[in-house]
């Protein structure tokens, strides 16, 4: 099979690539048992789109989420990715072996809880610096002034670099595991809750960061939350899941302030009244 390697991490998809979608969900069911995780849901993601997936909790989304990103096997559906070269791969079936390059290379995932996508015991620097490595960069000097670089474009400060992220705050936590995706220069980046957990005032300058770093990197993202301040100030479009189908979707600012789906109009009014 066609893959990308390291070395084209730095190539620009054409103009031509950039209007196909990146991303094609085709009917994903995920059953557990007679449990029923999500169910047929389809969608197109674009390069440089952002897209959210909001519902209550057990609605699914880290079910579709966990289906997309290959870290689960939809009991039946499609996800094709279109490859740097052009190239469409079903994800759902690829090799464990390019399924983690993928990983690796071109996909990032934030987690919600910040010590599912950090190494704690080793130092910051490194935690961005292996990530690197692991896509061939061999040269300590410039492997480290990159970290540096990635450290200071999440505002850690350098001399942070070689302590580690369990002495650090969970805001300084999640900045650090925004940097170690974002070093090799994904096309699309994986979010679950990013700013679950954290303090209001540390999760607006988060979501602000993110919003910077997604819009200026041209990245294409889906971001799971229940919260939909996130939904809005982070992404185009979304999507409202209720009991694994999606109810509605759409522009995000046409989904918030005109929802057409009974469920949609409700999950907002009760927002807005707490
Ligand atoms: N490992 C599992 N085994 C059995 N059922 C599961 C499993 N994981 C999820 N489910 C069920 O699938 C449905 C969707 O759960 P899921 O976690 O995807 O929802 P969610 O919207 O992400 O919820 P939350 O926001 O609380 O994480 C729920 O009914 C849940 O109980």
């Amino acid at each position: 099979m066609t893959i990308v390697q390291p070395n084209d991490l730095q190539n620009t998809p054409s103009t031509a690539l950039q209007d196909l979608p990146l991303l094609e969900v085709r009917s994903i069911s995920k059953f557990y048992g007679a449990r029923r995780g999500c169910e047929n849901v389809s969608f197109d993601l674009y390069p440089g789109e952002v897209l959210a997936i909001v519902g209550e909790s057990g609605s699914g989304k880290s079910t579709l989420l966990n289906c997309i990103s290959t870290r689960m096997l939809p009991t039946s559906g499609l996800v094709n990715y279109r490859m740097r070269d052009g190239s469409v791969q079903d994800v759902c079936h690829m090799q464990e072996a390019d399924k983690r390059f993928l990983m690796r290379t071109d996909w990032g995932f934030v987690h919600q809880n910040s010590a599912d996508g950090l190494r704690m015991t080793v130092s910051a620097g490194a935690n961005v610096g292996e990530r690197l490595m692991a896509v061939g960069h061999r040269h300590y000097g410039s492997i480290r002034s990159t970290a540096t670089d990635w450290l200071e474009q999440v505002e850690i400060s350098e001399d942070r670099i070689d302590d580690q992220p369990r002495d650090f705050s969970g805001g300084m936590r999640q900045r650090l595991q925004i940097a170690r995706n974002l070093v090799t220069g994904p096309r699309l980046v994986f979010m679950d809750e990013p700013t679950g957990g954290l303090d209001v005032s540390v999760q607006a300058r988060l979501l602000d960061l993110l919003r910077n770093l997604v819009s200026n990197l041209g990245l294409a993202a889906i971001v799971v939350t229940h919260d939909l301040a996130v939904a809005r100030l982070l992404s185009h479009r979304m999507i409202v899941m209720k009991d694994g189908h999606v109810i509605e979707e759409g522009l995000t600012d046409r989904v918030l302030d005109d929802p057409q789906a009974p469920y949609t109009q409700l999950l907002i009014s009760s927002i807005l009244q707490v």
